[in-house]
């Protein structure tokens, strides 16, 4: 096996809060994830996800560990460098995060301007990545002209401009009906069969797990308990967070509204 495409060890952060206490969120996390592996964080809300997630590109600066992302370590490095190893690592959220006051061209175009990109690539490379999205209709509309599925669509596009080596998916479908998630997660795999980008998604949502992973890793209070194949740790969890998670999705795909609550 080859150099994995991010070696996490040790990871921690410790958060102070408003009273100046601290609060430590991720508690000494270790985790490889291969090159060309789409794999799922799931955990409950709060467990700490997107503040792993968001680590891996310092969005949040790491308390203590290493976090090498193809093989370099990115806490060392210095702010420019850190600027240049950004076009590695793509990134999507729940919410998209795009620019409101610019067009869907000029939102995808961004990442390429930043990084110095000659103005006829940018415009071939935006067009292409529109007719990936299926969006190249949309070029001139503005973010609030869209629906949701379809600025996440233009949030992948900007994501994958760079041609990144890395996807971070921040709960990325957790504000989409189901049908949207579906057709949202297809492109992520497409994204990752034809680009080869390595995925991290972060979800709490089991069935995202189940239709797009490979791996899975369960969070728990800050910690990995258990990880693996995602249908070993998804089907036949040994985890506690793991099998609540299972025991509810079959509450809720069992249990009709007149039967008696099983949850209080
Ligand atoms: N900037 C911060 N300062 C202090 N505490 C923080 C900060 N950011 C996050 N936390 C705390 O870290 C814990 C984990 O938060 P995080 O958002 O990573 O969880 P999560 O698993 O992604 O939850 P959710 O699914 O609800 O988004 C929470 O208790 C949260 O209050």
């Amino acid at each position: 096996m080859g150099e994995p495409a991010i070696h996490i060890e040790g990871l921690r952060k410790v958060f102070t809060d408003r009273k100046n206490q601290s609060v430590e969120v991720l508690k000494g996390i270790d985790l490889d994830i291969e090159k060309g592996d789409i794999y799922g964080i799931i955990g409950l809300s709060g467990a700490g996800k997107s503040t792993f997630v968001r680590c891996l590109n310092r969005l949040e600066e790491i308390t203590s560990g290493t976090i090498a992302i193809d093989g370099v370590d990115i806490a060392s490095l210095s702010k420019r460098e850190l600027a240049a190893k950004r076009q590695e690592i793509g990134m999507i959220f729940q919410h998209f995060n795009l620019f409101d006051s610019k067009t869907v061209r000029d939102n995808v175009a961004y990442p390429l301007k930043i990084a110095g990109v000659d103005k006829q690539v940018q415009q071939e490379k935006v067009s292409r990545l529109l007719e990936e999205v299926g969006l190249a209709d949309k070029a001139d509309y503005y973010p609030s002209q869209l629906s949701g599925g379809q600025k996440q669509r233009v949030g992948i596009a900007r994501a994958m401009a760079n041609d990144p080596k890395v996807l971070l998916c921040d709960e990325a479908t957790s504000a989409l009906d189901p049908l949207t998630t579906l057709s949202v997660l297809d492109l992520i795999k497409f994204m990752n069969k034809e680009h080869g980008v390595t995925v991290v998604m972060i979800s709490h949502e089991i069935n995202v797990m189940r239709y797009a992973c490979n791996h899975v890793a369960v969070i728990e209070n800050g910690l990995i308990v258990e990880k693996g194949p995602a249908h070993e740790v998804l089907d036949a969890p040994c985890s506690e967070t793991g099998q609540m998670f299972l025991s509810v999705e079959k509450q809720l795909s069992q249990t009709w509204a007149s039967e008696k609550p099983k949850v209080r």
